[in-house]
């Protein structure tokens, strides 16, 4: 499993492309038929991955957790990203198509994914239980924000959030940019009382470069589909692709309040 420790800000301006890349970028999640896990001690995130192609595939807790069961104390976000996926949850069964989320309730015993899809997972330390829901990709709410002249034109969709579905500690999105946008997060901010991790796809062989960073010392990491980024709460998130694209942001931190951030004037980023 790829363990990501946390960083001190004033070490970033002096960290080279592979010392960032090492420290802030999640690769590999997505392996066939296995969960592909990477542990961020900022808000103790974990991120996992898995292409499934039929075979039934429960989750396990990765060693590293030394825990039982993988939601024993913490709760979990399932994400279709593309294909469908029949999620099992002691039992209960959630059928999802691409951008639609499960969130499964901390203490759920079993968790058994079959399907054919890419399947992101997303699991937050949680101090109470709430109920396993679906959000579903046309029935959340969506924020339509950009503009075609700053090439940013894209929707907003919030999944678990202080207005959505309930949750003790996770907070997650998709976003998806319109054909011809390419920027997302413009203006962009930091959330102090947060970590944020974007994963992005739909990216085909494309890139995006992603700015990190205090929001003036920025460096760029440049990322492929399926990797993600891990953004502590001193670090700004925005990115550039080479076309559009969508990404999934999960956070995990103090609150749920998606309008809980520091804007960034556009002036100061350096
Ligand atoms: O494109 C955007 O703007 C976003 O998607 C912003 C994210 O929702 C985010 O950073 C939430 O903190």
């Amino acid at each position: 499993m790829q363990t990501l420790p946390a960083t001190h800000p004033d070490d970033f301006p002096v960290l080279d492309t592979d010392g960032l890349r090492d420290r802030f970028l999640v690769d590999g999640l997505f392996a066939t038929g296995e969960v592909g896990w990477a542990y961020a001690h900022d808000d103790r995130l974990l991120l996992g991955g898995v292409d499934l192609t039929g075979e039934p595939l429960t989750l396990e807790a990765p060693p590293e957790l030394a825990a039982e069961h993988l939601c024993d104390r913490r709760e979990l976000a399932v994400v279709c990203l593309d294909g469908s996926v029949s999620v099992e949850t002691d039992g209960q069964t959630h059928e999802l198509d691409a951008f639609d989320v499960l969130y499964v309730s901390r203490g759920t015993g079993s968790v058994r994914l079959t399907g054919t899809a890419r399947v992101y997972l997303v699991a937050a330390p949680a101090h109470a239980d709430h109920p396993t829901a679906v959000g579903r990709r046309d029935e959340v709410f969506g924020a339509d924000l950009g503009e075609q002249e700053q090439a940013n034109v894209r929707t907003v969709r919030r999944y678990v959030h202080a207005d959505g579905i309930a949750s003790a500690n996770l907070v997650l999105g998709i976003t998806t940019l319109a054909p011809g946008s390419v920027w997302n997060t413009m203006p962009c901010h930091t959330h102090p009382r947060r970590t944020e991790v974007y994963l992005y796809t739909g990216l085909g062989d494309g890139r995006v470069v992603h700015l990190a960073g205090p929001p003036t010392q920025t460096r760029s990491v440049v990322v492929a589909d399926g990797q993600a980024v891990v953004s502590p709460g001193w670090s700004v998130h925005t990115g550039v692709g080479t076309r559009a694209y969508s990404f999934v942001w999960a956070m995990a931190g103090e609150n749920q309040d998606y309008a809980d951030m520091d804007v960034v004037d556009l002036g100061s980023l350096r």
